[in-house]
């Protein structure tokens, strides 16, 4: 993926010492830690949780996947101890946010090599629980936030999926109504979940601008839960370790903030322990001037920008302590609301390019990443154990 570099394109190397010029294209990856008790300046790879407190890290554009899924994957044990996870791309268009959380999809031919924080996360995630039987349930949803719609990519009567992917704008949602709560599938195997992902994205909403060729015009939220029951005598003990067998009677089902109660477990599995980890490709922020939206694509770059404001009002009402945090002005914001102000692991990996053509873009994004390093959260925590298996 190495960018060729551009005299003169040192925008950030001052901050950034280990920043490298490179075309639009071929992103230069930021990665940084930064825990709870979130101080430092900046950037891009943030990181609201406890486990690497204050390290930052940036990807140069010669560095492979594998290095940067090297950050996330620790993430995965957590989530198999119980902790709720968000790994984010945010970035402007083109910089890089799906090639980065998917791959290079939309080439087809993908290598391992090339494969995204998504499949590496869904693989490791099954390899870990392989090596601590018996399986825990996995479960997981597919979903876009488009024009504030929150679009069910997994749903078979989903209008993503009955009218494809180059559907007609909808109306935009009101993010303070309730939405449904997303289909979601039983897994047993990261290839099913995979294709699942891979079925989903299909219908995902997609255009040609003139920055980018296949622009994403939608936020990607794809959502694994995985629930552990646990035994009478698991105080103390990882979930991972001590949930029984679940491979039988797998079957769809709903999940997110209105799933149902679960019908009460017999006696000795009452108990259950839940964690979600959320794996967001956000569509990147635009200028209409620069992309030559007109039409129903500028007014999809309308709501792109205005929920990327929102999030960015919701990390700055954090950040302040302020009593209200804004997170139903979008659909966006309301779906993550777990994660941004939540006790969840949160990983944010910002794309951005050097090029002195996109520096407002770029400054814009560094200005995000700033913001979020100002949150200052409690510890991450894991999850508390329910009767009801829903916490
Ligand atoms: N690190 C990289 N190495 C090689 N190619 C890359 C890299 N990052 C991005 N690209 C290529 O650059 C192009 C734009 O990347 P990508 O689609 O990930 O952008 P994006 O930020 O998701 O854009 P949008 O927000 O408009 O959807 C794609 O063709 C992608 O394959």
């Amino acid at each position: 993926m190495g960018g060729k570099r551009l005299p003169g394109a040192q925008l950030g190397a001052g901050l950034f010492p280990s920043a490298t010029p490179c075309e639009p294209r071929s992103c230069t990856r930021w990665a940084g830690g930064q825990v709870g008790r979130g101080s430092g300046i900046a950037l891009f790879f943030f990181h609201l949780c406890i486990i690497f407190p204050l390290s930052f890290r940036v990807y140069g554009p010669a560095e492979s996947q594998s290095v940067v899924f090297g950050d996330v994957c620790p993430l995965l044990t957590s989530l198999l101890d119980g902790y709720n996870v968000c790994v984010m791309a945010y970035g402007q268009t083109g910089s890089g946010k799906s090639y980065t959380m998917l791959g290079p999809h939309s080439k087809g031919g993908e290598s391992h090599s090339d494969m995204g924080i998504v499949p590496r996360a869904v693989e490791e995630l099954f390899r870990l629980i392989s090596e601590n039987p018996p399986s825990p349930e996995v479960e997981v949803s597919v979903v876009e936030v488009y024009n504030n719609d929150i679009v069910d990519l997994l749903a078979k009567d989903s209008p993503a999926v009955t009218s494809g992917a180059k559907r007609e704008v909808t109306a935009a949602g009101d993010a303070r109504k309730e939405a449904a709560p997303p289909t979601c599938k039983a897994v047993g195997s990261a290839s099913e979940l995979l294709r699942l992902v891979r079925g989903g994205l299909q219908h995902r909403a997609r255009l040609p601008t003139l920055v980018h060729e296949d622009s994403s015009r939608s936020h990607l939220i794809v959502t694994v839960t995985v629930t552990t029951a646990l035994g009478p005598d698991s105080a103390g003990k990882s979930p991972a370790v001590l949930n029984p067998p679940t491979g039988a009677g797998r079957k769809s089902s709903v999940c997110g903030p209105a799933r149902p109660p679960r019908p009460p477990e017999p006696a000795g599995r009452a108990e259950q322990a839940c964690a979600t980890l959320q794996l967001v490709d956000l569509a990147g922020s635009e200028c209409a001037g620069v992309s030559g939206a007109t039409g129903p694509a500028l007014r999809e770059t309308s709501w792109i920008n205005r929920s990327l404001a929102a999030l960015a009002d919701v990390l700055g009402a954090l950040s302040e302590h302020r009593g209200h945090v804004p997170y139903r002005n979008s659909r966006l914001t309301h779906l993550l609301q777990d994660s941004l102000g939540g006790d969840a692991k949160f990983l944010v990996l910002l794309c951005v390019s050097p090029s002195q053509k996109h520096v407002a873009q770029t400054l814009q994004g560094l200005g995000f990443g700033t913001r979020a390093r100002q949150v200052e959260r409690g510890q991450a925590r894991r999850r508390p154990r329910s009767r009801t298996g829903a916490v």
